[in-house]
C-alpha cells in the first residue's frame, strides 16, 4: 500500500514536472494563443447564435411571415465564422511552426553541448525521433489541442445554458454524459501515457534502422542482406504496429462507449421534443433548438474526451524531450590559455566506459612542440586517450591539464578545444562543397587561408584538377572522391585552423607513403611547430616523430 502510495506520488511529481515545463515553453506564445482561442471561442459562440436564428427561422415560416431578413443573418453569421475559423486555423499552424522550432533548436544545441560520451549512448535515430516526431507532437499539442479545449469548454458551458433557458431539464439530461467521459478519460489517460511511450520506443528503433541501413547501403549490398533488412524492416514494424493497433484500440473503444451514449442522448432529445409537439408545449423552432443544442452540447463532451489521448501524448513526448535535456553538459571554461605553443599533462588518469578500465592511474607529458607517435595494439586505448584530452568525457579520474611555455594552465575542458585540431578516424566529411568543409575548420577562414591548408594537405594537385576546384559538391560522407582523397581534405580541414595542438588518429592511413611523407614534413616545418599527437599503426611514421609512446596494462610509457 504504501509503495502504491509513494509511486503515485512521485508519477504526480513527474506528471507536474513534465506540465511545468510544457508551461514554461509555451509562455512566449500566450497573446498568439489567445487570439487563436479567442477566435475559436467566437467560432462556438456564433454556432449557438445559428441555433437561436433557426428557430426563429423555423418560428416564422411556420407561422407564414417572410424569413428573408433571417436567412441573411444567418448567411452572413455563417461567413463571418469561416473567416475566424480560418484566421484561427493559419494562426493555429504559424504557432506550430515557431514553437516546433523554438524547441527543436534549444534540444539540438543541447545535445551538441552534452557530453559526448552520454549522448551517445542515443542512437542518432532514437535522437531524431525525438527532435521531430516528439517535437511535433508537444508543439500540436500546444497550438491545437489546447486551444480547442478551451473552445470546447466554452461551447459546452454556453450550449448548457442557453438549452437551461429553454427546458432545464434537458439540459442536466444531455450533460448525463459527462461523468462518463470524465471517468473513462480518467482510466484512458494513465493507460495510454505508457502505450504511448512504447509506440514511440518502437518507432525510434524503426528509424533508426532505416537510417542506419541506408547509410551503410553498401554494406547491405555487399553482404547481400537486403532481404534480411527488409524482414528487420517488417519485425520491427509489426513491432511498432502491435503497440500502435494496442494504442488506438484502448482509444477507440473509450470514444465508441461515448459514442454510443451521444447516440442514445440525441434519440432521446428527438422523443422528448416529439412527445412536447404533440402535447402543443413546444413550437417546432423549439424542437429545432432541441435537437441542434443537444448534439452541440454533447459533441464538445466527446471531443474532450478524445482530446485525452493527445494531451497524453503530448505529455509522453515532452518526458522524451526533457530525458535528453536533463543529459549532463560538457564543461566549458571559456578562459583559453595563450600562446602558440601547448603543452598538455595527463596525471595519473583512471576510465574506463564501463566496469572495465582502459586506463589505471596512468601519467605522461606531451611537452609544446614535441611531435609524439602513439601505438599500441587495436582497442587498447589510442582513440580513449584522445577523447580524454579533447573532454569528449568528463568521467575519468585524475586530471588533463594543458600549459604553455609561460607557465598558464588550464584543465581539459571543451573550450579548450578552440586551440587543438583533430582528425579523426573514417570518413568525417559533410556532404556539400570542399570548401565549406575546409571552412568547418575556421569559419573566417580566407581563399589564400584554404589554398594554403589544401598546399599543406598535399590536395591542392587532385582539388585543383576538379572541374569546380574547391566548389566541388561531395556527397555524404565524402561520395564522388577517394578515401585518401577525403582524407586529405579532412587534414586541410584541420590544418586551416593553424591550432598550436594537432592530433592526428589514423589520419594518413589511406594515404601512400609519398604523400604521407609530404603532409607530414609540412606540418614539422610549421613555425612555431605545433605539439602533435599521432596515432598510427604504421612504422613509417615514426621517422618524422621525437618520441614513441605506448598503452600497456592501462598505463602510458615511453618506448624505449
Ligand atoms: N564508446 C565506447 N563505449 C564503450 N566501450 C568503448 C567505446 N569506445 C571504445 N570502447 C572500448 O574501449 C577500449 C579502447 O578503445 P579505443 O577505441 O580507445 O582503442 P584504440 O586503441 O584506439 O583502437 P584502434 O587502434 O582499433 O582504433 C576498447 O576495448 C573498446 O572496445
Amino acid at each position: 500500500m504504501l509503495r502504491k502510495i509513494k509511486k503515485f506520488i512521485s508519477d504526480w511529481e513527474n506528471q507536474s514536472s513534465y506540465i511545468k515545463w510544457i508551461v514554461n515553453y509555451t509562455k512566449p506564445y500566450i497573446p498568439q494563443l489567445s487570439l487563436v482561442m479567442f477566435l475559436n471561442i467566437m467560432v462556438s459562440l456564433a454556432s449557438i447564435g445559428l441555433a437561436l436564428i433557426g428557430k426563429r427561422m423555423v418560428d416564422q415560416a411556420s407561422a407564414g411571415n417572410t424569413v428573408t431578413k433571417v436567412i441573411l443573418l444567418y448567411v452572413l453569421i455563417v461567413l463571418v465564422s469561416q473567416a475566424m475559423m480560418c484566421i484561427g486555423a493559419l494562426s493555429a499552424v504559424v504557432i506550430y511552426e515557431k514553437f516546433a522550432f523554438g524547441i527543436r533548436k534549444q534540444v539540438y544545441r543541447r545535445i551538441l553541448d552534452t557530453n559526448w560520451l552520454d549522448v551517445t549512448k542515443y542512437h542518432t535515430g532514437d535522437l531524431m525521433t525525438r527532435l521531430t516526431t516528439d517535437v511535433g507532437i508537444v508543439a500540436d499539442g500546444i497550438s491545437v489541442t489546447i486551444p480547442s479545449i478551451l473552445q470546447l469548454a466554452v461551447q459546452l458551458l454556453a450550449t448548457f445554458c442557453t438549452l437551461a433557458v429553454f427546458d432545464w431539464k434537458l439540459a442536466v439530461f444531455a450533460l448525463a454524459i459527462a461523468p462518463a467521459a470524465a471517468l473513462s478519460s480518467m482510466w484512458l489517460g494513465r493507460i495510454l501515457k505508457k502505450l504511448q511511450m512504447k509506440v514511440q520506443e518502437t518507432e525510434s528503433r524503426y528509424r533508426s534502422f532505416i537510417q542506419e541501413s541506408l547509410s551503410n547501403i553498401l554494406i547491405v549490398k555487399s553482404f547481400r542482406t537486403e532481404d534480411y533488412s527488409v524482414e528487420k524492416l517488417t519485425r520491427l514494424r509489426d513491432e511498432r504496429l502491435y503497440w500502435v493497433l494496442k494504442k488506438n484500440r484502448t482509444g477507440l473503444a473509450a470514444s465508441t462507449i461515448l459514442s454510443l451514449a451521444f447516440q442514445f442522448g440525441y434519440v432521446a432529445a428527438f422523443a422528448w421534443g416529439a412527445v412536447s409537439i404533440s402535447r402543443n408545449t413546444i413550437t417546432f423552432g423549439t424542437m429545432t433548438v432541441f435537437l441542434t443544442l443537444v448534439n452541440r452540447i454533447q459533441s464538445p463532451i466527446v471531443n474532450l474526451a478524445q482530446s485525452i489521448p493527445k494531451l497524453v501524448s503530448m505529455i509522453a513526448s515532452a518526458a522524451r524531450i526533457i530525458e535528453i535535456q536533463k543529459l549532463p553538459e560538457e564543461t566549458s571554461l571559456e578562459e583559453n590559455i595563450r600562446g602558440d605553443q601547448v603543452g598538455v599533462r595527463v596525471n595519473k588518469i583512471s576510465f574506463g566506459y564501463g566496469e572495465d578500465l582502459v586506463f589505471d592511474q596512468a601519467s605522461i607529458d606531451f611537452k609544446p612542440g614535441e611531435f609524439t607517435a602513439i601505438v599500441g595494439a587495436s582497442g587498447i586505448g589510442k582513440t580513449t586517450l584522445v577523447r580524454l584530452i579533447m573532454a569528449f568525457t568528463n568521467k575519468a579520474a585524475g586530471t588533463i591539464e594543458f600549459y604553455n611555455v609561460h607557465g598558464d594552465r588550464e584543465k581539459a575542458n571543451a573550450s579548450a578545444r578552440d586551440f587543438i585540431s583533430y582528425v579523426p578516424q573514417g570518413n568525417t566529411l559533410f556532404s556539400g562543397t570542399i570548401r565549406e568543409n575546409i571552412r568547418m575548420g575556421r569559419l573566417d577562414a580566407t581563399e589564400e587561408e584554404i589554398m594554403e591548408a589544401l598546399k599543406g594537405a598535399s590536395a591542392d594537385g587532385f582539388v585543383s584538377g576538379l572541374p569546380k576546384g574547391v566548389d566541388t559538391v561531395i556527397g555524404e560522407k565524402g561520395h564522388g572522391i577517394s578515401e585518401g582523397q577525403a582524407q586529405r581534405i579532412a587534414i586541410a580541414r584541420a590544418l586551416v585552423r593553424k591550432a598550436p595542438f594537432l592530433i592526428l588518429d589514423e589520419a594518413t592511413s589511406s594515404l601512400d607513403e609519398e604523400t604521407e611523407l609530404r603532409v607530414l614534413e609540412g606540418i614539422r616545418s610549421w613555425n612555431p611547430a605545433p605539439t602533435c599527437l599521432l596515432i598510427t599503426h604504421r612504422r613509417s611514421v615514426l621517422q618524422y616523430c621525437d618520441r614513441e609512446i605506448c598503452i600497456e596494462n592501462k598505463k602510458l610509457g615511453e618506448v624505449v
